[in-house]
């Protein structure tokens, strides 16, 4: 799916109204008896006007009797107490409702985002997603908090007000209907135009928070370079951009409210003067025009409401629309049906691995490498020669196009994920620590795991005294992706948590990042340990690395060039003799 799906053409009518229904399913013993308070709030806001006419007709104009009028005075009083009650249940039940529906809404939505892959963050821009969960279900929200009891009553009101229009009289009502009609029409070049211009807004909305969730990300750069007034002027680009959509939508309601409004009375004069004349035919009774006019007012409030709401509706809509396209986009990673288990160790077999991150540009291509369990292997080669790309695919953060990854002899799609995860693990360059303490983030290397198996994994890794260090052990606050802690500190977290999953294999990025030479030296022991008798790869970015490990695989143009130990690569004077000579050169006068 690309981002424009997500923020564009989004499903039809029918599948965002089932959808809704979906969302709905498990409160529907809630939203049932908040339709039953919205037949008695209709019930008896349309009981008003029949006793209106009763009070006229029976007490005022044929029998003049006082006890009629107490009768339907006290009956109308009833009547608007008992409207009341059951709005205010009505409104409290189905807003109560809305919430507990947009509370699953944002869990489904953000595991939904959690289990997708890799390829979907390739084509999705963070801030477009990050809007999904703010400002689209932000807008639901409003719906839910303000608009859909009065959204619910006011189509119950229209339909019943035309029902009771029709039966009291149908001549009048055709002087009603003709009043309707450029209603409807205003309504209906509303209702495109308006759509598109609030697709257009969400559109807009999700570009400026692109624009800040890119900004404040790389604020660091920004100020570095100077670059304060580039990026501002960017963002008010995206800004006045949104603007502009945003007043578009202000112009087309402005244009269509008043029509609504005008049309009203419009509607009501023209009700007064062939009622009247009616009346005066004997054609109706003077009770039966004062009812019918304040039906036909119930039945323009229920427009001017619904009108009122349009906005709300159609940016609700729209929001809804981009949640839904976004819940509709299949994982395109999953797990078989029966999944093969992988066994606890194994060779690492690439055979003819093929890959593009777009599907066109091959980044891979017919890549074979056999590497044996318990075998470190560095993978080494030009900046942007594929090396990530490899280790990203041993880890199946991508599947190839074409040929296969075997642990044990199991494709590694035929496992399930989460068997997967716990034989290979990849350690990133950066460590990401989440906020909470050194122990919750170890422990996500295996949920659930005790404080005990957490040490036990430190002590394995010899970092028991250097953990010790910190203001709190183990339970020292790292902060907001654990700003807290040095860099070298990070990657020592991320390294037991790797320990605590026990995996077969290991890949790993080799850290560039520079760490006090202190740190460093715990980082190497705790590495040491960590890698040993399991199979690691390792991406290097320093020749360093190579040396000690068994074999070298040199990657090139998104090819393995040559495979073997260091020493053997440098005697037989190819391709990888060259770059460590090349290295050598830059790397010995500094180091
Ligand atoms: N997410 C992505 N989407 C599209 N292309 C990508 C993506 N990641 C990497 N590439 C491209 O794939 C190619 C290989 O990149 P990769 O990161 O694997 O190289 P590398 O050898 O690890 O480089 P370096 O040493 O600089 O990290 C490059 O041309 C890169 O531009």
């Amino acid at each position: 799916m690309t981002a424009t799906a997500v923020a564009g053409i989004g499903p039809s009518q029918q599948r965002l109204g089932r959808a809704a229904w979906q969302m709905m399913r498990p409160y529907r013993g809630k939203v049932s008896l908040a339709m039953v308070t919205v037949v008695g709030a209709l019930a008896t806001t349309l009981a008003g006007p029949a006793l209106v006419e009763y009070l006229i007709n029976r007490g005022l104009v044929h029998h003049h009797s006082m006890r009629v009028v107490d009768i339907a005075g006290g009956t109308y009083l009833a009547v608007a107490v008992a409207s009341f009650a059951f709005t205010r249940w009505q409104t409290s039940l189905l807003s109560g409702t809305g919430e507990l529906v947009l509370n699953d809404l944002r869990k489904r939505v953000f595991a939904h985002l959690l289990s997708q892959p890799m390829a979907f963050y390739d084509s999705e821009s963070s801030g477009q997603l990050l809007s999904r969960m703010t400002a689209d279900i932000d807008t639901l929200e409003s719906l839910v908090q303000s608009g859909i009891g009065t959204f619910v009553m006011s189509v119950g009101l229209f339909f019943a007000s035309v029902v009771v229009l029709i039966v009291i009289s149908p001549l009048l009502f055709l002087a009603t209907a003709a009043c309707l009609v450029p209603i409807v029409v205003a309504s209906a070049h509303y209702r495109t135009a308006s759509t598109k211009a609030y697709r257009a807004v969400r559109l807009r909305i999700g570009e400026t928070v692109s624009s800040l969730d890119e900004g404040l990300a790389g604020v660091r750069v920004i100020q570095a370079f100077r670059q304060e007034e580039t990026v501002g002027e960017a963002f008010d680009r995206r800004n006045a951009e949104q603007l502009a959509a945003e007043l578009h939508t202000v112009r087309l309601a402005s244009v269509f409210f008043p029509k609504v409004e005008g049309t009203g009375v419009l509607a009501t004069a023209a009700i007064l003067l062939v009622g009247g004349l009616f009346v005066h035919l004997h054609l109706t009774s003077i009770g039966a025009v004062a009812a019918y006019v304040l039906y036909v007012g119930n039945l323009f409030n229920s427009i001017q409401s619904l009108s009122q709401l349009f906005d709300l509706l159609q940016s609700s809509g729209a929001a809804l629309s981009t949640v839904v396209t976004l819940l509709d986009t299949e994982p395109t990673m999953t797990d078989p049906e029966d999944p093969l288990p992988l066994p606890d160790r194994g060779p690492l077999e690439l055979a003819d691995v093929h890959f593009a991150y777009d599907g066109e540009r091959p980044v891979m291509s017919a890549v074979d490498l056999e590497i044996a369990a318990g075998e470190h292997v560095v993978l080494v080669g030009p900046t942007g020669a594929g090396k990530s790309t490899l280790a990203k695919l041993i880890g199946r953060l991508y599947d190839p196009a074409r040929g296969a990854i075997r642990f044990g002899g199991v494709d590694l799609r035929c496992s399930s994920l989460a068997g997967l995860r716990r034989r290979i693990v990849i350690v990133p360059q950066e460590g990401f620590l989440f906020r909470g303490t050194v122990l919750d983030n170890v422990r996500i290397g295996r949920p659930g795991a005790r404080e005990t198996d957490v040490r036990q994994a430190v002590e394995a890794l010899g970092l028991t005294d250097r953990f010790a260090e910190l203001p709190d052990g183990l339970l020292t606050e790292v902060g907001e992706r654990g700003s807290h802690l040095s860099a070298g500190e990070r990657q020592l977290v991320s390294l037991v948590r790797a320990a605590l999953t026990d995996p077969a294999v290991l890949v790993m990025d080799e850290a560039t990042s520079s760490v006090d030479p202190g740190t460093e030296r715990w980082v190497e022991t705790a590495l040491a340990k960590l890698t040993e008798g399991r199979t690691t790869i390792t991406v290097a970015h320093r020749l360093t690395i190579a040396q000690r490990a068994d074999r070298v695989a040199l990657i090139d143009q998104g090819q393995v060039l040559e495979v073997g130990s260091h020493d053997e690569l440098v005697a037989s004077g190819g391709a990888y003799a060259d770059l460590f000579a090349a290295w050598q050169g830059t790397a010995e006068p500094t180091g």
